[in-house]
């Protein structure tokens, strides 16, 4: 059995048996396909995992940047409280907000979750001005290029003990090549070591397998 398979297989198990999708979940995959949305959403214990990460959290707030068709969000959203609690999540694709809308309401979170369209560093700052409440978790998952910019903002809107989640860190074994000068790869290394010499962040980052192959994520604790 080749590696690839081993890994699905094994993903498959745990899903079936840690986080499968309810009724919400899987309409969000299926008109997600329907809709033409690339399939790049995390996978159902990927999901669990970021749902956990906010409960161990506590979070009442959650900043995500990157809706696709709202899988990811609907798994965030669940872990806040039903009374107050509040998850911001941006998306540059307007079709992919649409369906995402779709999605959100379908599994009964249209009163938590607000999807605002456009790109990414243009709603950060509008958002900003708002002067919401500090975010307790921020999950970045939007285009990789931007990493760093997207790791500044999510200072400025977080707290002491917040956490950020940076998702796909791994780029194919890439992010290793300092001499790669891709996009994605040079975002995703200045994020990196910005957690790693940012006198407000500790973080570490994880190498995983599974259901979309090999990937990984990083993780931050804001200390101050
Ligand atoms: C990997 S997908 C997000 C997957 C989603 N978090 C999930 O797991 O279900 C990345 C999304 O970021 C969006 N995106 C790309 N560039 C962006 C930008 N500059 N601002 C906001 N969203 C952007 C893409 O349109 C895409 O929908």
């Amino acid at each position: 059995m080749s590696e690839s398979r081993l890994w699905d297989d094994v993903d498959a198990y745990f899903t079936t048996h840690l986080s499968p999708d309810d009724d919400a979940l899987a309409a969000a995959r299926r008109e997600s396909d329907a809709a033409g949305l690339p399939p790049v959403n995390v996978t159902a214990t990927q999901g669990k995992l970021l749902q956990l990460l906010a409960q161990i959290q506590g979070a009442r707030t959650v900043l995500e940047i990157g809706t696709l068709g709202g899988y990811s969000t609907i798994w965030l959203a669940r872990a806040l409280p039903a009374d107050g609690g509040r998850l911001v999540t941006l998306e540059y694709n307007a079709r992919h907000a649409e369906v995402a809308t779709r999605n959100i309401a379908r599994a009964g979170l249209d009163a938590l979750v607000d999807v605002r369209v456009g790109p990414a560093l243009e709603s950060l700052p509008k958002l900003a001005d708002e002067n919401p409440p500090p975010f307790d978790l921020v999950f970045i998952d939007a285009d990789k290029g931007n990493n760093p910019h997207y790791l500044e903002w999510a200072l400025r809107l977080t707290r002491a003990g917040s956490l950020i989640v940076v998702d796909n860190v791994v780029r194919g074994g890439r992010v290793a090549d300092a001499d790669d000068t891709a996009a994605d790869v040079r975002g995703t290394r200045a994020a990196i070591e910005m957690i790693g010499s940012h006198p407000r962040l500790s973080g570490t980052a994880v190498q995983t397998v599974g259901g979309k192959g090999y990937d990984g994520f990083a993780l931050a604790r804001v200390l101050a």
